[in-house]
């Protein structure tokens, strides 16, 4: 979609995990290739943003766009990296997911894409009463706000959102396995992971 940027989050320390839950692999393929394959479904181009310690492992093995997070608000979490792609991009929506979600399907993508609209300035997936705050289109308009949050190091998702008009998106607006929603934080949570 013309208009969008996608991008995907991966500045994480992957603490609990062990090892970057990037290059953690299911089914032959890396953690943030999913992500990038379903952002590809929606989006003409696509931004890894991560820490300087993981950027020259993304670039040896993908040839999309890899930056780090802006430096001032390094280590602030994902509200900081999608701070550094608004910055960088200049499309009105950036459409957000997290490298850690393996089960994620570009079906998802093309479905909650269709949701962008202008009267708000999020647009956010809800499924079974859960708020995913890094499956989610912003609007440009947020980067204030954003910015504001840093700057005081509130790093929370959730603050952002409760600043912003946002659209929820639920089951009931189109459905989905629960399954696609799952995100990985240890290294055996899930049998079928490999690190
Ligand atoms: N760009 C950016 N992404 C982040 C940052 N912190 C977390 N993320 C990403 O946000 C998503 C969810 O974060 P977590 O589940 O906490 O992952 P994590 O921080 O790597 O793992 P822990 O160290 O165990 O908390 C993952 O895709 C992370 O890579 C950050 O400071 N900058
Ligand atoms: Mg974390």
């Amino acid at each position: 979609m013309k208009g969008m940027t996608g991008v995907v989050l991966a500045g994480g320390q992957s603490r609990r995990f062990g090892s970057p839950k990037a290059f953690a692999k299911l089914n032959g393929t890396y953690f943030f290739e999913i992500a990038v394959e379903a952002l590809r479904a929606v989006v003409e181009d696509i931004y890894i943003v991560s820490h300087p310690s993981l950027v020259d492992c993304f670039r040896q093995h993908t040839a999309e766009k890899v930056i780090m997070d802006e430096e001032r608000y390094r280590g602030q979490g994902p509200l900081a990296g999608i701070y550094t792609v608004m910055k960088e991009s200049r499309t009105e929506w950036i459409f957000v997911l997290p490298c850690d979600m393996p089960y994620m399907r570009p079906e998802v993508a093309v479905k909650l894409a269709q949701y962008a609209n202008e009267k708000f300035d999020a647009v956010i997936c809800a499924h079974f009463g859960r708020i995913q705050p890094l499956v989610g289109m912003y609007h440009r308009r947020t980067f204030a706000q954003i910015e504001k949050l840093l700057q005081a190091k509130d790093n929370r998702m959730k603050s952002l959102l409760d600043r912003c008009h946002v659209r929820y998106v639920t089951e009931q607006d189109f459905w989905e396995d629960e399954i696609v929603f799952r995100n990985v934080n240890m290294p055996n949570e899930y049998g079928d992971i490999v690190t």
